[in-house]
């Protein structure tokens, strides 16, 4: 008998007639909230759910029994309890690579927009504002040549770093759980504690994971080591910095501007200050967000979880099933 999946959010055609030719893809409303009966009845009958931001919880595991695998359209796996799922003998797969460049391209164009102003200089000319050659008031700041700090240096934090050094001439700080070597010969680049990196970095951009130890890493203190000249950048998850404090960081002018693709609570709360600031350039979590990527992510979520459920070994496990 076909083993049965849920397909949450969207895949295209041909993703899900792959699917379909192995497995039952079980009907359902596009809810995981369990308190609904339907979905419970749809969970208990499933072996593997595909899909993004995946609200993942132990009382939905419990709703699943027959559950064997989970695979995200998304690198970061932060919303789902990967010990629980071990424990209960679950693989989580994940897609890494695929959406390394594309989100590397994004967080060089956070750095760009910030530095240069680009969203609030563009809003001059089309509030018709631009009488008249602008002042200092309105000057940005260099790119070429600025010490680039990136916190974490995975693979999308050196992408960011190759595209800083080797198109831009900025020179690389970075603080990593581990060092990196290769990445020291290619780009230069120069390991250092955190908090040198806050207080000798021009931009400061964020891609560590969001787990236990990286949980508000960037807050208050952090902020006050950096420059006033300085720009942020977190491209990685909302959590990794208080945002509080960033916010507060931003009006008094401890640090200079942010470009951030990543939040605290998302979608942003009406009542937040952060899009109506004008030294911040803020993008609703868009960074892996191409045409060619996000189909890229779905076929290597598609593929992981078909070969998991298949028995074979799938691209990208995040965890190990005994
Ligand atoms: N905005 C968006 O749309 C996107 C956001 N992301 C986010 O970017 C993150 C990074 O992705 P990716 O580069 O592929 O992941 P990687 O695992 O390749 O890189 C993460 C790096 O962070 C380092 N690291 C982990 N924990 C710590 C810590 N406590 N202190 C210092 N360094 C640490 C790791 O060190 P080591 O090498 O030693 O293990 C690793 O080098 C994702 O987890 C996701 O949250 C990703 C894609 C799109
Ligand atoms: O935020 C996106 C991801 O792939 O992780």
């Amino acid at each position: 008998m076909k083993k049965s999946i849920m397909v949450m959010g969207r895949l295209d055609a041909r993703q899900e007639a792959e699917l379909a030719e192995h497995f039952t893809l079980l009907e359902h409303s596009g809810s995981l909230d369990i308190s609904r009966a339907e979905v419970r009845e749809v969970l208990a009958k499933t072996h593997g759910i595909i899909g993004s931001g995946l609200p993942v919880t132990p009382e939905l595991l419990d709703a699943a029994p027959a559950l064997q695998v989970i695979s995200t359209v998304s690198v970061g796996y932060d919303s789902i309890p990967v010990d629980e799922l071990t424990k209960r003998g679950i693989l989580l797969c994940n897609t890494p690579d695929v959406l390394t460049e594309t989100t590397a391209d994004l967080g060089f164009a956070l750095i760009m927009a910030a530095g240069r102003r680009l969203v609030e200089l563009a809003e001059v000319v089309k509030q018709g504002k631009w009488q008249s050659s602008i002042g200092p008031e309105l000057f940005s700041s260099d790119i070429h040549g600025k010490t680039l700090g990136m916190v974490g240096f995975g693979r999308i934090g050196a992408a960011i770093a190759r595209r800083g050094a080797l198109g831009f001439g900025m020179p690389i700080l970075y603080s990593n759980a581990s060092p990196k070597p290769a990445l020291e010969k290619e780009l230069g680049a120069k390991r250092c504690e955190l908090d040198t990196l806050l207080a000798e970095s021009d931009y400061v951009c964020i891609t560590v994971p969001l787990t236990q130890e990286t949980e508000k890493l960037i807050g208050k203190r952090e902020f006050s080591l950096m420059k006033p000249s300085a720009i942020f950048v977190n491209i990685a998850r909302g959590k990794v910095v208080d945002e509080a404090a960033l916010i507060e960081a931003l009006e008094n002018g401890t640090i200079k501007a942010a470009g951030l693709d990543v939040f605290e609570q998302e979608p942003l709360p009406s009542s937040s200050p952060l899009p109506h600031m004008a030294n911040v350039v803020a993008l609703p979590h868009i960074a892996s967000a191409t045409h060619e990527t996000r189909q890229a992510m779905a076929q290597r979520a598609v593929d992981n979880l078909r070969l998991a459920l298949q028995g074979e070994e799938p691209i990208n496990a995040v965890n190990e099933i005994a």
